[in-house]
């Protein structure tokens, strides 16, 4: 590899899984120069994670950013990464749910993990691969990490759809409006009207209830939304959005408070579970789960997700 003058000072990221959001994820990375970007790989008979890495190279004098960028199969490369993000393994296909990714996708999990530990020992992770909330719960087991430097993205992409239906239904800008979705990745995710609103003024404010209601089921299935319109491979450009806004936020320790998938031990009232909640995300990873203050309403369907988050870890065996 080779790394071009200055390297020494810059953050290091990389990037497991050559696919879609793998290099998405990459390009957004180093065009925001973040840092140097790894994008790791199977070792295929053409080497596609090579040629994309250099393709991306050649795009950096036209962005103006000084960052190296390796293509690669080789772990060694990912030695002493600030931050590795997960996102190797099968995506589903129309019909599927997430959670029919699970077995496959653990084996790749545990696979991964075993490596990114070996190379970066004090690195944080960020797991995307489905069903994400399991599959962040098997890299936390498998890395023996401490919790808050293992992370699964869901909610920064569950509210920006959220955002994004709500800021279209109002015909306002997207950057004024604010929610927050809980829970796990999957139909069950709870968006908290009561913590939604546009530049301060409440959601039941500007929409009926019908709309409201509308757009939750919309951002509830808007991974299958668009799993439906691709016809092959799901979301990719939004989910790395929402992973380099989370990854910035760690290695700029910018006290984020973001929606990230966070080992819960007794908050919420939950335990041994990772689950999508607001935390606090900075330097050491998660430095803080926030607890909100619940409805009954609100508390049973985070209960609904939880337990269908309960069996999908069920089937890691
Ligand atoms: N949590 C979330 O919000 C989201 C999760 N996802 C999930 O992210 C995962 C990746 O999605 P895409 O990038 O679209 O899939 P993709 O199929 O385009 O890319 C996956 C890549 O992983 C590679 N891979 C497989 N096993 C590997 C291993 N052992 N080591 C290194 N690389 C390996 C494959 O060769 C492939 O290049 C899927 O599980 C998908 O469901 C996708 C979008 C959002
Ligand atoms: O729907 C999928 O399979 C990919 C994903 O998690 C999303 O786009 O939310």
């Amino acid at each position: 590899m080779t790394r071009s003058v200055d390297s020494m000072n810059r953050k290091k990221i990389s990037v497991i899984g050559a696919g879609f959001t793998g290099a998405t994820t990459a390009f957004i990375a180093a065009s925001k120069a973040l840092g140097d970007v790894v994008l790791v790989d199977i070792p295929q008979a053409e080497d596609p994670t090579r040629g994309k890495a250099l393709d991306m190279s050649e795009a950096a004098p036209v962005l103006g950013v000084d960052v190296d960028i390796t293509g690669t199969s080789n772990y060694e490369d990912t030695k002493d990464s600030d931050i590795v993000i997960i996102t190797a393994g099968i995506a589903r296909k129309p019909g599927m749910s997430r959670d029919d990714l699970v077995k496959t996708n653990q084996k790749v999990m545990s696979a991964v993990t075993r490596d990114i530990v070996k190379y970066s020992p004090d690195c944080s992770i960020l797991v995307l691969t489905n069903p994400v909330d399991a599959m962040t719960y098997t890299v936390y087991k498998e890395s023996g990490f401490p919790k808050n430097r293992v992370i699964g993205q869901s909610g920064v992409l569950d509210t920006a759809r959220f955002r994004t239906f709500i800021a279209e239904e109002l015909k306002l800008s997207v950057q004024d409006v604010q929610g927050f979705v809980l829970g796990g990745h999957g139909d069950d995710m709870v968006p908290l009207i009561r913590y939604s609103n546009v530049g301060g003024v409440p959601l039941t404010s500007l929409l009926s209830q019908d709309k409201i209601d509308a757009i939750i089921e919309r951002t509830r299935k808007g991974g299958a939304e668009i799993v439906n319109l691709l016809g092959s491979g799901s979301a990719y450009y939004a989910p790395a959005a929402a992973l380099v806004e989370m990854a910035e936020a760690i290695l700029s320790d910018q006290k984020r408070v973001l929606p990230a998938i966070a080992y819960l031990e007794g908050e919420y009232g939950y335990e041994d579970i990772y689950l999508g909640v607001p935390t606090v995300l900075g330097a050491e990873g998660i430095e803080r789960i926030i607890e909100l203050e619940l409805t009954d309403e609100e508390k049973s369907e985070l209960d609904k997700s939880r337990d269908s988050v309960t069996n999908v870890m069920n089937m890691l065996k």
